[in-house]
Protein backbone atom coordinates (compact mmCIF):
# COMPACT_ATOMS: atom_id res chain seq x y z
CA UNK A 1 0.00 0.00 0.00
CA UNK A 2 1.60 3.24 -0.65
CA UNK A 3 -0.45 6.08 1.18
CA UNK A 4 1.65 8.86 0.54
CA UNK A 5 -0.88 11.92 0.69
CA UNK A 6 -1.29 14.68 -1.81
CA UNK A 7 -1.92 17.90 0.62
CA UNK A 8 -4.93 17.69 2.11
CA UNK A 9 -4.35 21.37 3.75
CA UNK A 10 -6.06 24.55 3.57
CA UNK A 11 -6.85 27.26 5.78
CA UNK A 12 -10.07 28.27 7.29
CA UNK A 13 -11.92 31.17 7.34
CA UNK A 14 -10.38 32.20 10.73
CA UNK A 15 -6.60 31.68 9.66
CA UNK A 16 -6.50 28.05 10.90
CA UNK A 17 -4.61 25.40 8.83
CA UNK A 18 -7.47 22.67 8.17
CA UNK A 19 -7.72 19.29 6.41
CA UNK A 20 -10.70 18.96 3.56
CA UNK A 21 -11.68 15.70 5.73
CA UNK A 22 -12.11 13.29 3.17
CA UNK A 23 -15.24 11.93 6.20
CA UNK A 24 -16.76 15.54 6.55
CA UNK A 25 -19.28 15.52 3.67
CA UNK A 26 -20.84 12.17 4.23
CA UNK A 27 -20.78 13.14 8.01
CA UNK A 28 -22.29 16.14 7.43
CA UNK A 29 -25.14 14.89 5.18
CA UNK A 30 -26.16 12.33 7.93
CA UNK A 31 -25.73 14.69 10.69
CA UNK A 32 -28.45 17.31 9.31
CA UNK A 33 -30.76 14.27 9.02
CA UNK A 34 -30.24 12.90 12.80
CA UNK A 35 -30.79 16.61 13.98
CA UNK A 36 -34.23 16.91 12.45
CA UNK A 37 -34.99 13.20 14.00
CA UNK A 38 -33.63 14.06 17.23
CA UNK A 39 -35.12 17.31 17.51
CA UNK A 40 -38.24 15.62 16.83
CA UNK A 41 -38.20 13.41 18.81
CA UNK A 42 -36.84 15.22 22.36
CA UNK A 43 -39.94 17.34 21.23
CA UNK A 44 -42.63 14.18 20.96
CA UNK A 45 -41.44 12.08 23.39
CA UNK A 46 -39.88 14.20 26.20
CA UNK A 47 -41.81 13.64 28.92
CA UNK A 48 -42.00 9.91 28.31
CA UNK A 49 -40.84 7.19 31.04
CA UNK A 50 -38.22 4.70 29.78
CA UNK A 51 -37.35 3.39 33.09
CA UNK A 52 -37.65 3.93 36.96
CA UNK A 53 -34.83 5.00 39.61
CA UNK A 54 -34.26 2.91 42.23
CA UNK A 55 -32.47 3.47 45.94
CA UNK A 56 -30.18 0.61 44.28
CA UNK A 57 -29.43 2.47 41.60
CA UNK A 58 -28.45 5.72 43.45
CA UNK A 59 -26.10 3.79 45.93
CA UNK A 60 -24.55 1.43 43.49
CA UNK A 61 -23.17 3.17 40.89
CA UNK A 62 -26.07 3.89 38.76
CA UNK A 63 -25.83 0.53 37.54
CA UNK A 64 -28.64 -0.21 35.45
CA UNK A 65 -29.70 3.40 34.90
CA UNK A 66 -29.90 4.66 31.22
CA UNK A 67 -28.90 8.35 31.42
CA UNK A 68 -27.02 8.84 28.40
CA UNK A 69 -27.13 9.70 24.64
CA UNK A 70 -24.70 7.98 23.23
CA UNK A 71 -24.48 7.29 18.95
CA UNK A 72 -21.69 5.40 18.11
CA UNK A 73 -21.97 2.25 19.98
CA UNK A 74 -24.68 -0.23 22.05
CA UNK A 75 -23.76 -2.55 24.87
CA UNK A 76 -25.85 -5.92 25.00
CA UNK A 77 -25.50 -7.83 28.89
CA UNK A 78 -25.56 -11.25 26.78
CA UNK A 79 -24.40 -10.42 23.19
CA UNK A 80 -22.03 -7.85 23.89
CA UNK A 81 -20.88 -4.82 22.02
CA UNK A 82 -22.44 -3.70 18.68
CA UNK A 83 -21.10 -0.83 16.83
CA UNK A 84 -23.57 1.01 14.68
CA UNK A 85 -25.44 -1.89 15.15
CA UNK A 86 -22.97 -4.25 13.78
CA UNK A 87 -21.53 -7.39 16.17
CA UNK A 88 -18.41 -7.37 16.51
CA UNK A 89 -18.32 -10.85 14.32
CA UNK A 90 -19.94 -8.65 11.41
CA UNK A 91 -16.97 -5.90 11.88
CA UNK A 92 -14.76 -8.78 11.59
CA UNK A 93 -16.13 -10.16 8.74
CA UNK A 94 -17.18 -6.77 6.69
CA UNK A 95 -14.70 -4.16 7.78
CA UNK A 96 -11.75 -3.55 5.21
CA UNK A 97 -8.55 -4.89 5.93
CA UNK A 98 -4.79 -4.25 5.27
CA UNK A 99 -3.86 -6.44 2.20
CA UNK A 100 -3.33 -9.93 2.95
CA UNK A 101 -4.48 -9.17 6.48
CA UNK A 102 -7.41 -11.08 8.15
CA UNK A 103 -8.63 -8.37 10.69
CA UNK A 104 -10.21 -5.15 10.17
CA UNK A 105 -8.42 -1.99 9.48
CA UNK A 106 -8.73 0.71 12.70
CA UNK A 107 -9.36 3.45 10.10
CA UNK A 108 -12.20 1.33 8.73
CA UNK A 109 -13.74 1.16 11.99
CA UNK A 110 -13.15 4.86 12.99
CA UNK A 111 -14.92 5.52 9.79
CA UNK A 112 -17.66 3.21 10.78
CA UNK A 113 -18.33 4.80 14.23
CA UNK A 114 -18.58 8.18 12.55
CA UNK A 115 -20.85 7.63 9.68
CA UNK A 116 -22.56 4.39 10.53
CA UNK A 117 -21.19 2.67 7.19
CA UNK A 118 -18.11 1.12 6.22
CA UNK A 119 -15.57 3.04 3.70
CA UNK A 120 -15.43 2.61 -0.33
CA UNK A 121 -12.10 1.37 -1.19
CA UNK A 122 -11.10 5.05 -2.88
CA UNK A 123 -12.50 6.44 0.84
CA UNK A 124 -10.37 4.75 2.49
CA UNK A 125 -7.33 5.33 1.27
CA UNK A 126 -7.66 8.94 0.96
CA UNK A 127 -8.46 8.89 4.99
CA UNK A 128 -5.81 6.53 5.64
CA UNK A 129 -3.79 9.54 4.05
CA UNK A 130 -5.41 11.68 5.78
CA UNK A 131 -4.77 10.36 8.84
CA UNK A 132 -1.32 9.59 8.22
CA UNK A 133 -1.05 13.71 7.83
CA UNK A 134 -2.91 14.48 11.01
CA UNK A 135 -0.84 12.36 12.88
CA UNK A 136 3.19 14.33 13.10
CA UNK A 137 3.38 16.01 16.65
CA UNK A 138 5.36 19.11 16.17
CA UNK A 139 9.14 19.42 18.01
CA UNK A 140 8.25 20.93 20.51
CA UNK A 141 5.00 18.16 21.42
CA UNK A 142 7.30 15.71 20.81
CA UNK A 143 10.20 17.41 23.31
CA UNK A 144 7.97 17.84 26.02
CA UNK A 145 6.57 14.17 25.84
CA UNK A 146 9.89 13.49 25.90
CA UNK A 147 10.64 15.11 28.85
CA UNK A 148 8.36 13.49 31.05
CA UNK A 149 10.53 11.59 34.01
CA UNK A 150 11.01 8.14 32.72
CA UNK A 151 9.65 6.18 35.66
CA UNK A 152 6.38 7.74 35.33
CA UNK A 153 3.22 5.44 34.84
CA UNK A 154 2.79 5.39 31.25
CA UNK A 155 -0.65 6.08 31.36
CA UNK A 156 0.28 9.46 33.23
CA UNK A 157 2.68 10.21 30.81
CA UNK A 158 -0.07 9.18 27.98
CA UNK A 159 -2.62 11.82 29.48
CA UNK A 160 -0.07 14.66 29.66
CA UNK A 161 1.36 13.80 26.15
CA UNK A 162 -2.79 14.18 25.17
CA UNK A 163 -2.72 17.49 26.87
CA UNK A 164 0.79 18.60 25.31
CA UNK A 165 -1.18 18.72 21.79
CA UNK A 166 -4.31 20.42 23.71
CA UNK A 167 -3.03 23.67 22.84
CA UNK A 168 -3.44 22.99 18.79
CA UNK A 169 -7.08 22.24 19.15
CA UNK A 170 -8.56 23.88 16.65
CA UNK A 171 -12.47 23.30 18.55
CA UNK A 172 -10.79 25.68 21.23
CA UNK A 173 -9.61 28.55 19.04
CA UNK A 174 -12.65 28.88 17.14
CA UNK A 175 -15.42 28.95 20.33
CA UNK A 176 -12.67 31.59 21.35
CA UNK A 177 -13.25 33.20 18.15
CA UNK A 178 -16.73 33.13 18.95
CA UNK A 179 -17.99 30.22 16.14
CA UNK A 180 -21.67 29.83 16.29
CA UNK A 181 -22.82 26.93 17.98
CA UNK A 182 -24.36 25.09 15.31
CA UNK A 183 -21.16 24.65 14.05
CA UNK A 184 -19.16 23.12 16.77
CA UNK A 185 -19.92 19.74 15.40
CA UNK A 186 -17.20 20.87 12.57
CA UNK A 187 -13.80 21.82 14.50
CA UNK A 188 -14.83 18.56 17.11
CA UNK A 189 -14.54 16.63 13.70
CA UNK A 190 -11.40 18.35 12.95
CA UNK A 191 -9.93 17.96 16.85
CA UNK A 192 -11.31 14.66 17.34
CA UNK A 193 -9.23 12.86 13.79
CA UNK A 194 -6.48 14.57 14.99
CA UNK A 195 -6.93 13.33 18.33
CA UNK A 196 -7.62 9.41 17.01
CA UNK A 197 -4.03 10.36 14.46
CA UNK A 198 -2.07 11.38 16.73
CA UNK A 199 -2.55 8.72 19.77
CA UNK A 200 -0.45 6.20 18.59
CA UNK A 201 2.33 9.06 17.96
CA UNK A 202 2.22 9.54 21.54
CA UNK A 203 1.49 6.16 23.04
CA UNK A 204 5.35 5.65 20.86
CA UNK A 205 6.55 8.24 22.20
CA UNK A 206 5.47 7.10 25.98
CA UNK A 207 6.98 3.91 25.08
CA UNK A 208 9.98 4.93 23.59
CA UNK A 209 10.42 7.02 26.68
CA UNK A 210 9.60 4.65 29.20
CA UNK A 211 11.61 1.28 28.15
CA UNK A 212 13.68 3.12 24.77
CA UNK A 213 16.94 3.17 26.87
CA UNK A 214 17.43 6.26 24.91
CA UNK A 215 16.80 4.36 21.50
CA UNK A 216 15.85 7.02 18.33
CA UNK A 217 12.67 6.78 18.25
CA UNK A 218 11.27 6.28 14.71
CA UNK A 219 9.65 8.53 12.46
CA UNK A 220 6.19 7.68 11.06
CA UNK A 221 6.60 5.51 7.19
CA UNK A 222 4.19 6.54 5.02
CA UNK A 223 4.00 3.07 3.40
CA UNK A 224 2.78 1.63 6.73
CA UNK A 225 -0.76 1.89 7.62
CA UNK A 226 -2.11 3.38 11.47
CA UNK A 227 -1.53 -0.22 13.37
CA UNK A 228 1.81 -0.90 11.60
CA UNK A 229 3.30 2.46 12.19
CA UNK A 230 2.62 2.12 16.09
CA UNK A 231 3.61 -1.09 16.36
CA UNK A 232 6.85 -0.09 14.31
CA UNK A 233 7.02 2.41 17.59
CA UNK A 234 6.44 0.15 19.79
CA UNK A 235 9.94 -1.97 17.84
CA UNK A 236 8.01 -4.77 17.00
CA UNK A 237 8.20 -5.27 13.41
CA UNK A 238 6.73 -8.88 13.44
CA UNK A 239 4.03 -9.04 10.74
CA UNK A 240 1.30 -10.98 13.39
CA UNK A 241 1.56 -8.81 15.93
CA UNK A 242 0.39 -5.93 13.18
CA UNK A 243 -2.15 -7.77 13.08
CA UNK A 244 -2.66 -8.28 16.21
CA UNK A 245 -2.36 -4.53 16.75
CA UNK A 246 -5.30 -3.77 14.15
CA UNK A 247 -7.59 -6.07 15.80
CA UNK A 248 -6.88 -4.45 19.32
CA UNK A 249 -7.48 -1.23 18.37
CA UNK A 250 -10.92 -2.18 16.73
CA UNK A 251 -11.69 -3.97 20.41
CA UNK A 252 -10.92 -1.57 22.66
CA UNK A 253 -11.67 0.44 19.80
CA UNK A 254 -10.03 -1.75 22.14
CA UNK A 255 -6.14 -4.75 19.76
CA UNK A 256 -7.40 -3.34 22.06
CA UNK A 257 -9.87 -3.63 18.90
CA UNK A 258 -10.10 -7.47 18.77
CA UNK A 259 -7.17 -5.74 20.44
CA UNK A 260 -7.11 -2.45 18.30
CA UNK A 261 -10.67 -3.13 16.85
CA UNK A 262 -12.55 -4.63 19.24
CA UNK A 263 -11.79 -2.24 22.68
CA UNK A 264 -12.42 1.33 20.48
CA UNK A 265 -16.12 1.51 22.01
CA UNK A 266 -18.11 0.47 24.98
CA UNK A 267 -21.33 2.50 25.02
CA UNK A 268 -21.54 5.43 26.80
CA UNK A 269 -21.67 4.29 30.69
CA UNK A 270 -18.33 2.73 30.90
CA UNK A 271 -15.85 5.21 32.78
CA UNK A 272 -13.07 6.46 30.08
CA UNK A 273 -16.68 7.15 27.51
CA UNK A 274 -18.06 8.93 30.56
CA UNK A 275 -15.84 10.35 31.55
CA UNK A 276 -14.84 11.70 27.90
CA UNK A 277 -18.52 12.59 27.61
CA UNK A 278 -19.47 14.22 30.77
CA UNK A 279 -16.12 16.64 30.07
CA UNK A 280 -17.15 17.07 26.87
CA UNK A 281 -20.21 18.76 27.94
CA UNK A 282 -19.03 21.62 28.85
CA UNK A 283 -17.87 22.19 25.66
CA UNK A 284 -14.08 21.54 27.03
CA UNK A 285 -12.44 20.86 23.67
CA UNK A 286 -11.84 17.29 22.54
CA UNK A 287 -7.87 16.92 23.91
CA UNK A 288 -9.45 18.12 27.74
CA UNK A 289 -12.34 15.37 27.51
CA UNK A 290 -9.94 12.30 25.89
CA UNK A 291 -7.33 13.06 28.49
CA UNK A 292 -9.81 13.14 31.24
CA UNK A 293 -11.45 9.55 29.75
CA UNK A 294 -7.70 8.26 29.93
CA UNK A 295 -7.25 9.08 33.53
CA UNK A 296 -10.70 7.02 34.21
CA UNK A 297 -9.05 4.55 32.34
CA UNK A 298 -6.31 4.25 34.33
CA UNK A 299 -8.20 2.84 37.31
CA UNK A 300 -7.83 -0.94 38.25
CA UNK A 301 -11.91 -1.69 37.65
CA UNK A 302 -11.25 -0.31 34.24
CA UNK A 303 -8.49 -0.04 31.56
CA UNK A 304 -5.40 -1.07 34.42
CA UNK A 305 -7.49 -4.59 34.72
CA UNK A 306 -5.39 -5.62 31.57
CA UNK A 307 -1.81 -4.93 33.85
CA UNK A 308 -3.26 -6.24 36.61
CA UNK A 309 -4.65 -9.37 34.92
CA UNK A 310 -1.16 -10.13 33.64
CA UNK A 311 0.39 -9.59 37.15
CA UNK A 312 -1.88 -11.72 38.39
CA UNK A 313 -1.19 -14.42 35.96
CA UNK A 314 2.52 -13.69 36.60
CA UNK A 315 2.48 -14.19 40.44
CA UNK A 316 0.76 -17.38 39.95
CA UNK A 317 3.41 -18.61 37.41
CA UNK A 318 5.86 -17.29 40.15
CA UNK A 319 4.17 -19.17 43.03
CA UNK A 320 3.52 -22.24 41.29
CA UNK A 321 5.70 -22.75 38.06
CA UNK A 322 4.61 -23.76 34.59
CA UNK A 323 3.78 -26.92 35.21
CA UNK A 324 0.59 -25.30 37.52
CA UNK A 325 -3.06 -27.76 37.40
CA UNK A 326 -6.44 -26.29 37.55
CA UNK A 327 -6.17 -27.30 41.35
CA UNK A 328 -4.04 -24.57 41.60
CA UNK A 329 -5.77 -21.99 39.93
CA UNK A 330 -8.63 -23.22 42.37
CA UNK A 331 -6.54 -22.20 44.91
CA UNK A 332 -5.03 -19.31 43.93
CA UNK A 333 -8.48 -17.39 43.42
CA UNK A 334 -9.48 -18.90 46.97
CA UNK A 335 -6.80 -16.84 48.33
CA UNK A 336 -7.10 -13.57 46.26
CA UNK A 337 -10.80 -13.45 47.21
CA UNK A 338 -9.91 -14.30 50.83
CA UNK A 339 -7.20 -11.57 51.14
CA UNK A 340 -10.28 -8.72 49.65
CA UNK A 341 -8.76 -8.48 46.35
CA UNK A 342 -11.08 -9.03 42.85
CA UNK A 343 -9.82 -11.27 40.34
CA UNK A 344 -9.16 -9.06 37.62
CA UNK A 345 -10.12 -9.83 34.28
CA UNK A 346 -13.65 -11.23 35.56
CA UNK A 347 -16.76 -9.47 35.83
CA UNK A 348 -18.72 -6.69 34.05
CA UNK A 349 -21.11 -4.15 34.97
CA UNK A 350 -23.01 -5.11 32.24
CA UNK A 351 -22.48 -8.16 30.04
CA UNK A 352 -23.72 -11.39 32.05
CA UNK A 353 -21.88 -13.57 29.64
CA UNK A 354 -18.07 -14.47 28.62
CA UNK A 355 -16.91 -11.03 26.56
CA UNK A 356 -17.64 -11.29 22.66
CA UNK A 357 -13.88 -9.88 22.59
CA UNK A 358 -12.10 -12.19 25.02
CA UNK A 359 -13.72 -14.73 22.54
CA UNK A 360 -12.19 -13.00 19.77
CA UNK A 361 -8.48 -12.83 21.92
CA UNK A 362 -9.28 -16.71 22.19
CA UNK A 363 -9.60 -17.31 18.47
CA UNK A 364 -6.73 -15.30 17.44
CA UNK A 365 -4.57 -17.01 19.89
CA UNK A 366 -6.34 -20.32 18.95
CA UNK A 367 -5.11 -18.94 15.53
CA UNK A 368 -1.69 -17.92 15.82
CA UNK A 369 -0.15 -19.01 18.92
CA UNK A 370 0.56 -22.63 20.13
CA UNK A 371 2.64 -23.57 23.35
CA UNK A 372 2.56 -20.63 25.14
CA UNK A 373 2.04 -21.62 28.67
CA UNK A 374 0.54 -18.25 30.00
CA UNK A 375 -1.71 -18.30 27.07
CA UNK A 376 -2.31 -21.79 27.99
CA UNK A 377 -3.04 -20.65 31.93
CA UNK A 378 -5.81 -18.04 30.00
CA UNK A 379 -7.20 -20.91 28.66
CA UNK A 380 -7.65 -23.41 31.87
CA UNK A 381 -8.35 -20.17 33.77
CA UNK A 382 -11.57 -19.58 31.19
CA UNK A 383 -12.43 -23.56 32.64
CA UNK A 384 -11.84 -22.76 36.70
CA UNK A 385 -12.28 -19.03 37.66
CA UNK A 386 -16.09 -18.60 36.36
CA UNK A 387 -17.16 -21.74 38.73
CA UNK A 388 -15.30 -20.32 41.56
CA UNK A 389 -16.44 -16.50 41.40
CA UNK A 390 -19.95 -17.77 41.08
CA UNK A 391 -19.58 -20.08 44.35
CA UNK A 392 -19.23 -16.81 46.38
CA UNK A 393 -22.76 -15.96 45.60
CA UNK A 394 -22.44 -12.50 44.85
CA UNK A 395 -20.62 -11.73 41.81
CA UNK A 396 -23.13 -10.45 39.00
CA UNK A 397 -20.84 -12.03 36.35
CA UNK A 398 -18.25 -14.41 36.72
CA UNK A 399 -17.24 -14.48 33.28
CA UNK A 400 -14.53 -13.13 31.82
CA UNK A 401 -13.97 -9.88 30.20
CA UNK A 402 -11.42 -8.53 27.07
CA UNK A 403 -8.93 -8.06 29.93
CA UNK A 404 -8.75 -11.74 30.77
CA UNK A 405 -6.78 -11.77 27.74
CA UNK A 406 -5.26 -9.51 25.99
CA UNK A 407 -2.04 -9.74 28.72
CA UNK A 408 -1.03 -12.89 27.63
CA UNK A 409 -1.46 -11.92 23.54
CA UNK A 410 0.73 -8.99 23.99
CA UNK A 411 3.52 -10.90 26.25
CA UNK A 412 3.42 -13.40 23.77
CA UNK A 413 4.57 -10.49 21.02
CA UNK A 414 7.45 -9.69 23.48
CA UNK A 415 5.16 -6.66 24.89
CA UNK A 416 6.41 -7.80 27.83
CA UNK A 417 6.67 -3.82 29.90
CA UNK A 418 2.79 -4.23 31.39
CA UNK A 419 2.57 -0.81 32.76
CA UNK A 420 2.26 -0.01 29.16
CA UNK A 421 -0.74 -2.11 28.39
CA UNK A 422 -3.67 0.56 29.26
CA UNK A 423 -2.04 3.06 26.63
CA UNK A 424 -2.94 0.79 23.88
CA UNK A 425 -6.26 0.58 25.20
CA UNK A 426 -6.20 4.27 25.63
CA UNK A 427 -5.33 4.72 21.64
CA UNK A 428 -7.83 1.79 20.76
CA UNK A 429 -10.55 4.11 22.90
CA UNK A 430 -9.69 6.67 20.92
CA UNK A 431 -11.54 5.90 17.78
CA UNK A 432 -14.98 5.39 19.92
CA UNK A 433 -15.37 8.28 22.22
CA UNK A 434 -13.96 10.74 20.34
CA UNK A 435 -16.72 9.55 17.25
CA UNK A 436 -18.61 10.33 19.66
CA UNK A 437 -17.95 13.69 20.95
CA UNK A 438 -18.54 15.01 17.14
CA UNK A 439 -22.11 13.60 17.79
CA UNK A 440 -22.67 14.96 20.58
CA UNK A 441 -21.50 18.14 19.60
CA UNK A 442 -23.75 17.56 16.34
CA UNK A 443 -26.70 17.37 18.07
CA UNK A 444 -25.97 20.22 20.71
CA UNK A 445 -26.42 17.38 23.59
CA UNK A 446 -26.54 19.86 26.66
CA UNK A 447 -23.95 20.21 30.18
CA UNK A 448 -24.21 17.25 32.20
CA UNK A 449 -25.63 17.65 35.45
CA UNK A 450 -27.63 14.91 37.41
CA UNK A 451 -28.94 15.67 41.30
CA UNK A 452 -27.54 14.35 43.73
CA UNK A 453 -28.68 13.33 47.35
CA UNK A 454 -27.43 12.68 51.02
CA UNK A 455 -28.21 9.43 52.74
CA UNK A 456 -30.32 11.60 54.86
CA UNK A 457 -32.10 12.76 52.09
CA UNK A 458 -32.37 9.64 50.54
CA UNK A 459 -34.03 8.47 53.61
CA UNK A 460 -36.59 11.29 53.44
CA UNK A 461 -37.73 10.26 50.59
CA UNK A 462 -38.15 6.77 51.06
CA UNK A 463 -40.20 7.72 53.33
CA UNK A 464 -42.06 10.10 51.22
CA UNK A 465 -40.52 13.00 53.30
CA UNK A 466 -38.97 15.08 50.93
C1 LIG B 1 -12.47 -2.88 30.06
C2 LIG B 1 -13.12 -3.01 31.36
O1 LIG B 1 -13.23 -2.06 32.09
S1 LIG B 1 -13.76 -4.50 31.76
C3 LIG B 1 -13.69 -4.56 33.55
C4 LIG B 1 -12.26 -4.66 34.02
N1 LIG B 1 -12.16 -4.80 35.47
C5 LIG B 1 -11.83 -5.98 36.04
O2 LIG B 1 -11.63 -6.99 35.38
C6 LIG B 1 -11.70 -5.96 37.56
C7 LIG B 1 -12.40 -7.16 38.19
N2 LIG B 1 -13.82 -7.01 38.08
C8 LIG B 1 -14.54 -6.18 38.93
O3 LIG B 1 -13.99 -5.56 39.86
C9 LIG B 1 -16.03 -6.03 38.72
O4 LIG B 1 -16.56 -7.20 38.14
C10 LIG B 1 -16.40 -4.81 37.83
C11 LIG B 1 -15.76 -3.52 38.39
C12 LIG B 1 -15.89 -4.99 36.42
C13 LIG B 1 -17.91 -4.64 37.81
O5 LIG B 1 -18.34 -4.25 39.08
P1 LIG B 1 -19.84 -4.47 39.58
O6 LIG B 1 -20.80 -4.13 38.50
O7 LIG B 1 -19.97 -3.73 40.85
O8 LIG B 1 -19.85 -6.06 39.81
P2 LIG B 1 -20.84 -6.95 40.68
O9 LIG B 1 -22.24 -6.44 40.67
O10 LIG B 1 -20.63 -8.32 40.20
O11 LIG B 1 -20.27 -6.79 42.16
C14 LIG B 1 -20.86 -7.49 43.24
C15 LIG B 1 -19.77 -7.97 44.18
O12 LIG B 1 -18.95 -8.95 43.50
C16 LIG B 1 -17.60 -8.54 43.55
N3 LIG B 1 -16.91 -8.90 42.30
C17 LIG B 1 -17.26 -8.57 41.04
N4 LIG B 1 -16.33 -9.01 40.17
C18 LIG B 1 -15.39 -9.62 40.91
C19 LIG B 1 -14.16 -10.23 40.58
N5 LIG B 1 -13.70 -10.30 39.35
N6 LIG B 1 -13.43 -10.75 41.59
C20 LIG B 1 -13.86 -10.68 42.88
N7 LIG B 1 -15.01 -10.09 43.24
C21 LIG B 1 -15.76 -9.56 42.26
C22 LIG B 1 -17.66 -7.03 43.67
O13 LIG B 1 -16.41 -6.52 44.15
C23 LIG B 1 -18.82 -6.86 44.64
O14 LIG B 1 -18.36 -7.18 45.93
P3 LIG B 1 -18.91 -6.37 47.23
O15 LIG B 1 -20.37 -6.57 47.25
O16 LIG B 1 -18.18 -7.02 48.35
O17 LIG B 1 -18.53 -4.94 47.01
O1 LIG C 1 -18.29 -1.34 29.63
C1 LIG C 1 -17.63 -1.20 30.68
O2 LIG C 1 -18.10 -0.80 31.77
C2 LIG C 1 -16.19 -1.58 30.73
C3 LIG C 1 -15.69 -2.13 29.43
O3 LIG C 1 -15.78 -3.31 29.17
C4 LIG C 1 -15.14 -1.20 28.46
O4 LIG C 1 -15.19 0.02 28.69
O5 LIG C 1 -14.63 -1.65 27.42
Amino acid sequence: MNIFAKSLLSKSQSGQRMFASVVRNKLEAKIVEQQKVFSAFKKEHGNTKIGEITVGSVCGGMRGMAGILYETSKLHPIQGINYREKDLYEIKEQAPRAEGGREPLPEGVLWLLLTGEFPNEQELKEFQSELYQRGHLSKDEERLIQAFPKDMHPMTQFSMGVMACQPNSKYAKAYRDGVHKSKYWETTLEDALDVCAKVPRIAGLVFNNSYGHGKPMPDQDPSLDYSANYARYLGIEDKNFSELMRLYLVLHAYIYFIFINFISDHEGGNVSAHATHLVGSTLADPYLSFAAGMNGLAGPLHGLANQECLRFLLDFQTKYGTKWTEHDIRDYVRDTLASGKVVPGYGHAVLRQTDPRFMCELEFANHYIHDDNLVNLVKACYRVIPDALAQTGKVSNPWPNVDAGSGALLMHYGLNQFDYYTVLFGVSRALGVMSAQVWSRALGLPIERPNSLTLNHLMKKVKNEL
